[in-house]
């Protein structure tokens, strides 16, 4: 069921006359994007400090990439779950292939995954990869920066160490005429996401119960900011977690990448105190980020998850008000 067009998903520009901490354009900034996370989990952010050329150069060399031989795919494995290749296969889709790299801001991780798939270790790809990785790292910042500013917190209450990974991801047209899915719905697990398109749509978010919108005429300069699971938790469940899928048509094949912030081992993920009172008691105890990530991936099952696992994992029932602890 596709949504009424009332329903306006949220665009916003960052104009880097407004990224100054403090000023009014900050602010104002600051209040839309808290107000689309609070609403939709996601918005769309026009962000021209990534260059067309960086984006286009990464498209480029992503086609190459697809086109490596298999057991060179086979050899990007990871220990953490959903980091490594997929090819198309039942459990996620038939059109989907995605390669992962951890820890894009450093050359030396881009390097191995690089060398892994060429011969030459690709050097175009590696600095290509490392700029557009480094930059999205900084918009994840701002974003979050954005979004305690917004809250009045201060600059602690949402530090933690951290490592970007990238995956690149393929979806195949389908057959002619048919509507297929090429990930199936979920909501993320990292804390939270950037999600870069080249120019083909497919990507829907549930904005009510079984209602879908689709994400199109994103501008070439856009990314999609998506809350995860332990945003959403952190925030006291005042930030959504969306469900998104990505559903394939048309006879274009459609390539993405999606940056993703993963806490390092150990992270214990807390909500703020100042987000706890009386009117918003905790709903989620602390938890550590990994064991929960783990949780999410460790039962095939369970893949299919549209925020239930968050609760699951690290529900406080019933919640509680701080307002008689000491914390
Ligand atoms: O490819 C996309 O647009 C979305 C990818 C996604 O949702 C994910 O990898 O978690
Ligand atoms: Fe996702």
């Amino acid at each position: 069921m596709n949504l009424d067009a009332k329903i306006e998903f949220p665009v916003i520009e960052f104009r880097s006359s407004d990224l100054e901490r403090g000023t009014n354009g900050w602010h104002q900034l600051c209040k839309k994007v808290r107000e689309a996370c609070e609403t939709f989990g996601c918005f769309e952010v026009v962000y021209g400090t990534i260059s067309t050329e960086v984006r286009e150069e990464m498209f480029r060399l992503m086609r190459e990439l697809v086109e490596v031989p298999l057991e060179r795919k086979q050899k990007n494995t990871s220990p953490l779950p959903y980091h490594g290749w997929i090819g198309p296969c039942a459990q996620v889709s038939l059109l989907y292939e995605g390669f992962g790299i951890g820890d894009v801001s450093n050359f030396d991780s881009v390097k191995d995954f690089a060398q892994l798939m060429w011969p030459d270790g690709h050097p175009r790809f590696c600095d290509t990869m490392h700029t557009m990785g480094t930059q999205l790292e900084v918009l994840h910042k701002l974003i979050w920066l954005m979004l305690i500013d917004s809250y009045g917190l201060g600059d602690d209450s949402l530090k933690m160490n951290y490592t970007m990974s990238v995956r690149m991801m393929k979806y195949m047209a389908p057959p002619p005429g048919e509507y297929e899915t090429g990930l199936f719905a979920h909501t993320d697990k990292p804390v939270s996401t950037i999600i870069c398109e080249d120019q083909i749509p497919g990507l829907e978010i549930e904005v009510n119960d079984g209602q879908w919108m689709k994400l199109t005429n994103l501008s070439p300069s856009s990314f999609v900011f998506m809350v995860g699971d332990p945003l959403k938790a952190w925030s006291n469940g005042r930030l959504k977690s969306t469900n998104h899928k990505v559903m394939m048509s048309g006879d274009k094949d459609r390539f993405s990448i999606a940056a993703f912030i993963m806490p390092n081992e150990g992270t214990i993920i807390k909500t703020p105190k100042e987000l706890i009172d009386e009117e918003h008691p905790q709903l989620f105890k602390d938890f550590d980020f990994m064991k929960f990530f783990f949780f999410a991936f460790s039962n095939p099952a369970r893949r299919i998850d549209s925020g239930q696992l968050l609760y699951d994992f690290a529900a406080l029932s019933p919640p509680v008000s701080n307002a008689h602890m000491d914390k």
